[in-house]
Order: C-alpha cells, then sequence, then structure tokens
C-alpha cells in the first residue's frame, strides 16, 4: 500500500502531513502509522504526523500524533502548516478560514497576497489557566503562576498554561544553561500532570522577547512549538515580565513566532510554514 504525505515544516518542527479528503487511512491504526513516518532510519523522519481531514464543524479538520503515536489535541506549528496546504491545495477558497482541532476550532489567515502561503496567524483563541484544565494534581485549585517546584534535589518555579495542551513553563536566567535534556524527560513524565506535558524552558530577554526551548510530550526536544510559544508568552504576562496586548517575539531552537495574547483574551500566533518533500509512504 502507497500513502501520499506531504513533509511541511514551522520553524523546523517538522510532520507529514496526509491529505485524507484524497487518502482513506481505514482500517490503519493511526498512532503506529504516526511511529513509522516519524523515524528517520524506517520511515521519513518527523515529530510525527498530521492528518488533513473534512471537517463538519470548520473549514478542514486536523487530527495530530507525536512521535511516539500519542495523539495531541492541538499544535501551533501543525496549524499554520494544515491553513498552507489548505489554502495552496485550494481546499479553502478565502484567505481566512476555520480550522477544528480537538481542543475546539481556531481560525487562520494566510497574510500577504501571493498564491501560495508564507506567513499564517492563527487565533488560538484563550489561553486555560485553572489548575483543572491543565491538569495538574494539587491543592490550590487557582491559576498555576510561579509556584514552587520540587523535582529531584532541586526546586524550580512553574508557571502552567493549557492552549488546548499542557504546558509547564519555567525562567530560567540563561537559556543555553537551562536544564532540558535532564528534566525535560522527568517533568513530562512527572505524576503531577496526569495527562504528561509540555516542558518549556524560558529566558526573559526583554518585556517583548523572549528566548525559548522545548521537551515536548511524546516528541522530546523539538526545534520549535507553536502551542508552546503561546504558553510562555501567556506565563511571562502572568509573572509580569512581558506586556499584555503587545507582540513578544519568542526566539526559539528553528526561529522567531510573534505571539500577542489580546484584550479579547485570545492568543495570536503569526509565523512561517513551509512545505520540503512530497511523496509516497509504502507501508
Ligand atoms: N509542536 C506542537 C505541539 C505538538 C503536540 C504536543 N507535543 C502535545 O502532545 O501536546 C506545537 O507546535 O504546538
Amino acid at each position: 500500500m502507497q500513502i501520499a504525505f506531504t513533509k511541511m515544516h514551522g520553524l523546523g518542527n517538522s510532520y507529514i502531513y496526509i491529505n485524507t479528503f484524497d487518502v482513506s487511512l481505514a482500517g490503519q491504526d493511526l498512532s503506529v502509522l504516526a511511529k513509522k513516518v516519524s523515524d528517520p532510519n524506517t520511515g521519513i523522519g518527523s515529530d510525527g504526523l498530521i492528518l488533513i481531514t473534512p471537517s463538519e464543524q470548520a473549514d478542514v479538520g486536523m487530527r495530530m500524533f507525536n512521535k511516539d503515536g500519542s495523539e495531541g489535541k492541538t499544535c501551533g506549528n501543525g496549524l499554520r502548516c494544515v491553513a498552507k496546504y489548505a489554502f495552496d491545495n485550494q481546499l479553502v477558497t478565502t484567505r481566512t478560514f476555520t480550522i477544528e482541532t480537538r481542543a475546539g476550532n481556531v481560525s487562520a489567515e494566510i497574510l500577504g497576497e501571493g498564491r501560495v502561503a508564507e506567513q499564517v496567524t492563527i487565533d488560538m483563541g484563550p489561553p486555560y489557566l485553572q489548575r483543572k484544565q491543565i491538569p495538574m494534581v494539587g491543592v490550590n485549585l487557582e491559576r498555576i503562576v510561579n509556584e514552587p517546584f520540587p523535582v529531584g534535589d532541586q526546586t524550580l518555579r512553574i508557571t502552567a498554561v493549557s492552549m488546548g495542551n499542557p504546558h509547564a513553563v519555567f525562567f530560567v536566567d540563561n537559556i543555553e544553561l537551562a536544564p532540558l535534556y535532564e528534566l525535560g524527560p522527568i517533568i513530562t513524565n512527572d505524576e503531577r500532570f496526569p495527562e504528561s506535558v509540555n516542558v518549556e524552558f524560558v529566558e526573559v530577554v526583554n518585556e517583548n522577547e523572549l528566548n525559548f526551548r522545548v521537551w515536548e510530550r511524546g516528541s522530546g526536544v523539538t526545534q520549535a512549538c507553536g502551542t508552546g510559544a503561546c504558553a510562555a508568552a501567556v506565563a511571562a504576562i502572568l509573572n509580569k515580565l512581558a506586556k499584555r496586548s503587545e507582540d513578544i517575539v519568542v526566539h526559539l531552537a528553528g526561529g522567531d513566532l510573534i505571539i500577542n495574547w489580546s484584550k479579547d483574551n485570545h492568543v495570536w500566533m503569526t509565523g512561517p510554514a513551509m512545505t520540503t518533500v512530497q511523496g509516497q509512504f509504502i507501508l
């Protein structure tokens, strides 16, 4: 069996995209397929798998699977790439349209005037800040902002944000010295997060600029995480380290995203989306 695929990335966060308007995946175990296509030696190589699907509630739908086969509810870089794919391949006929995710519908806008999308803005909707919305175990039911977080023999301070998926944000003095490989795999599996968590280390450059590194739930270190960048900006604002309603430039390993937590409580993300490979995956 051959499956037509497109490999796309947002700032180096790459996924294999399958257009299920055209390709039937009936009978396929999608979790197994995600692991297969993501393997750089025996598959294509990616941070996971994203399906572009018909939707009854929106103009187009998205389902995403991490490299380890787990299904995530949303994906910021994936949303920009789905928007680009839908626009470039005329699945939609307007420059603004909606995308259904398992975390709800979002709206996308293709910037510029060209017939091929390069920059995309996504209205990611509101951040979810209550403990049970993350979800994170604990006694205080309110927001988790700069809360002590013992791990091993040290105590970090956590700010937790859900963008439809869970993020644990830790501010550090120097991003180059952040314990990403040491603590990322430990915190992501910590029992205080019943659904696991994406782990972000963030250095504040100034009120409008953050340096960022991520250990993603289900995929490990990636070059970029769109929902993580949104969570980092929201966390910086909650800690009074950045300004609300102003653009915040988040510097990720793969490049920059512009995030704005606006007065209407929506988080806006703007950045690039790229297509790199098209082909047939042989199962
Ligand atoms: N890379 C993504 C997030 C992908 C899902 C995440 N690992 C999860 O399981 O929640 C992004 O760009 O947001």
